[in-house]
């Protein structure tokens, strides 16, 4: 055996017993689903500007209940915090910079992203990719529409047929680890472009990922190697490991199209994020994510010169042991312009748990400390497909 089979070896043998989104996907697939878009959505869309839509469209109430939205007189300041990349890396500003990215993650859950040095070119290729599929015609794009209620292009996940929509279309892809991708929902020629344009895009991020998890590991004083190892199997060293190497990375593209009225519909419901870590791309410089804090809704504003928006998700909140928080956020549709964006979530466990890290613990003096409960991942994968059905979140429940 040579020195490769023995990694692939050893590395067949961590997926066995560590379960990733493909097992979520099963789950979510027996338990509730996503329901593919039809002739009349697509006409609804279109025609949004004069006509009165599908009642389950209709969430007029549920927008007003859900909190303020801060507005250009508020006094609070307006903006998410910006962390750059750049500064980071720099040892004269690193230690500062460094400081920010962990309040940024504490006190908001969210922050923008400047100067990460993901290649202009696969952005603009998986923007403009991304912005193709979703003009091309209904049929086209049902060729990858969603199957076994995870995967494909779709409607939102909903809590079954009876229940409201989201004002979007999306297509959800898993795209690491290999095996688990499922190739026949990858648009191979709409356009001829999305398949290398989504496995370069989703090789940067991985490699985005793993240099700002460094970061975050100072930041809340942990060995890199312990915070890394729970995203990506090959964790020590410098080595920015193989595509065979992360836990778990899924994408989701979205496009929400133009709305009159955009305080009747969401573009995407109030939510949290069930990964670790997401980054957000704007293929367009079109508003529409807003983000809770202090219960009250903060609109982000896409930043121009390609920044990433990238937020905590309910994992990392568990690995931090609430350290870092997963805030909620929604979508709303702009009056005027469609708008089109491509997240990327990366996974992560230590050794098949979701559990605040040992390490951290260690530090605040023992088990005791810990926030939350562990649970294995297949459990957690379970736990929050079924919370997400029924509008609940999983860690919460996790909460010692
Ligand atoms: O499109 C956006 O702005 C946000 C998307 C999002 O929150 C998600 O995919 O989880
Ligand atoms: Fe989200």
């Amino acid at each position: 055996m040579d020195g490769n089979q023995t990694r692939d070896t050893k590395i067949a043998g961590r997926y066995a017993e560590e379960s990733t989104m493909a097992d979520a996907a099963a789950t979510a697939g027996k338990l509730f689903g996503r329901e593919k878009i039809t002739d009349t959505t697509v006409t609804l869309f279109a025609e949004s500007a004069n006509k009165i839509p599908d009642e389950r469209f209709i969430r007029t109430k549920e927008v007003q209940a859900a909190g303020a939205v801060v507005g250009e007189d508020d006094e609070m300041p307006l903006e998410l915090p910006v962390v750059d990349m750049a500064s980071l890396v720099d040892p004269d500003s690193s230690a500062s910079e460094t400081a920010k990215l962990g309040s940024a993650c504490r006190e908001w859950g969210f922050f923008q992203l400047t100067n990460h040095g993901v290649e202009e070119a696969a952005m603009q290729q998986m923007k403009d990719s991304a912005a193709e599929f979703f003009r091309s015609p209904l049929e086209s794009k049902n060729t990858v529409a969603v199957r076994d209620g995870f995967q494909g292009f779709g409607h939102h996940f909903n809590g079954g047929s009876s229940e409201k929509l989201d004002w979007a279309e999306c297509l959800l892809l898993i795209t690491q680890p290999l095996k688990d991708r499922r190739m026949d929902l990858w648009p191979a020629t709409n356009p001829p472009t999305f398949r290398h344009a989504l496995e370069r895009y989703s090789a940067e991020i991985r490699n985005l990922a793993r240099r700002l998890l460094g970061f975050m590991a100072t930041d809340l004083g942990v060995s890199p190697a312990a915070l890394l190892g729970a995203f990506f199997f090959a964790a020590a060293g410098t080595g920015t490991g193989t595509e065979n190497d992360d836990k778990g990375q899924s994408m989701s593209m979205h496009h929400y199209p133009p709305w009159r009225h955009p305080e009747k519909v969401l573009g995407i419901a109030p939510h949290t994020d069930t990964q670790a870590l997401t980054f957000l791309l704007h293929a367009d410089d079109t508003p529409g994510l807003q983000v809770k804090k202090d219960g009250r809704w903060f609109p982000v504003r896409p930043l121009p010169r390609g920044a990433l928006v990238v937020n905590v998700g309910d994992i990392l909140d568990v690995l931090t042991n609430g350290d870092y928080v997963s805030v909620e956020h929604r979508v709303v549709p702009d009056a005027e312009r469609g708008r089109t964006t491509v997240a990327v979530f990366q996974d992560a466990c230590v050794q098949g748990m979701v559990t605040p890290l040992p390490e951290l613990l260690l530090v605040d003096g023992g088990d005791a400390q810990a926030r939350y409960r562990s649970v294995t991942k297949l459990d957690y994968l379970n736990g929050s497909v079924t919370a997400l059905a029924q509008g609940r979140r999983f860690i919460d429940s996790l909460r010692k």
